[in-house]
């Protein structure tokens, strides 16, 4: 089967820097990816570069799209979001004045039919997308354990029920490919094991593919079935957790850390 999501030789350079170096990889619908490497790898780099936030300065992005290849180095990110890939950020990004349903509520407007003279005008058709928007909000509330919480303001919610909340409002574009940056940075051991069951729940309810940035090794060495890894913009690994475990250029790019 052809991947998903094939990265050619994909570059980002800033100024003088190379923040990605000639990355390419390969990634299979339904895979849960690992991409790791120290700080300052270009790990969030590579991220914007596939989710539209950075043009690339050179190399390919080849989304396929049921059969049909589909260029999104350079595309604005609603575009690269419309084709159904979705991320959540390092640095929470929520709407801190509304409540935890009318944050799921507003991602979801990509996928409202009505129009805007349908929604002035307040006609039936309205109502019932209206109607159908707030059930699928609070349905994807249920599946990221925040339903009981759905009438509170967003920034009053914890840490850990935050990142969740940007979990839930990635799924409301019903995407194929969900981007995770650092999803359990900030959680608490408890946390991070409703997180690991949250991953595992979404991605074979909605059948996504999942690649997520993460710096806690136990959670990537536990739920990766493949792990990349950048050091200083050049990937430098690719295997399964075992392999990455022992794969002596990780060793030495994590020197005296645990991996
Ligand atoms: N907009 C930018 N302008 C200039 N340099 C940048 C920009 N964004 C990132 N960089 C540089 O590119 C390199 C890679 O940064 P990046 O944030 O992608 O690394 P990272 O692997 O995500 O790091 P961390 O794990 O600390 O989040 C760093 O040297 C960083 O300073």
């Amino acid at each position: 089967m052809e991947p998903i999501l094939q990265i050619k030789n994909l570059t980002k350079n800033f100024g003088g820097l190379c923040a990605v170096s000639n990355v390419s990889m390969q990634i299979n619908q339904g895979e849960l990816i690992g991409l790791i490497g120290p700080n300052g790898a270009g790990k969030t780099t590579l991220f914007n570069l596939l989710t539209g936030v950075y043009e690339p300065s050179s190399g390919l992005i080849e989304f396929n799209e049921d059969g049909k290849k589909i260029q999104l180095g350079g595309l604005k990110p609603y575009k690269i979001t419309a084709y159904g890939i979705a991320r959540t950020f390092q640095n929470i990004r929520l709407f801190k004045t509304m409540t935890v349903l009318e944050n799921v509520k507003v991602a979801m407007h990509k996928n409202i039919r009505y129009g805007t003279l349908a929604a002035i005008l307040r006609l039936p058709s309205y109502y019932s997308e209206e109607k159908w928007v707030e059930e699928k909000a609070c349905e994807l509330l249920k599946e990221v354990g925040l339903y009981g919480k759905r009438n509170e303001q967003a920034t009053n919610l914890p840490y850990g029920e935050q990142r969740r909340l940007e979990i839930a409002r990635a799924l409301a574009i019903q995407p194929k490919i969900l981007f995770l940056d650092e999803p359990a940075a900030g959680m608490n051991p408890q946390e991070t094991a409703e997180l690991t069951n949250l991953i595992y729940r979404i991605r074979d309810k909605y059948n996504l593919t999942i690649i997520l940035i993460e710096h806690d090794m136990s959670l990537v060495m536990k739920i990766c079935e493949r792990i990349y890894v950048l050091d200083y913009g050049k990937l430098i690994a690719n295997g399964n957790p075992e392999e990455i475990r022992n794969n002596e250029f990780v060793i030495k790019a994590y020197l005296g850390e645990e991996i």
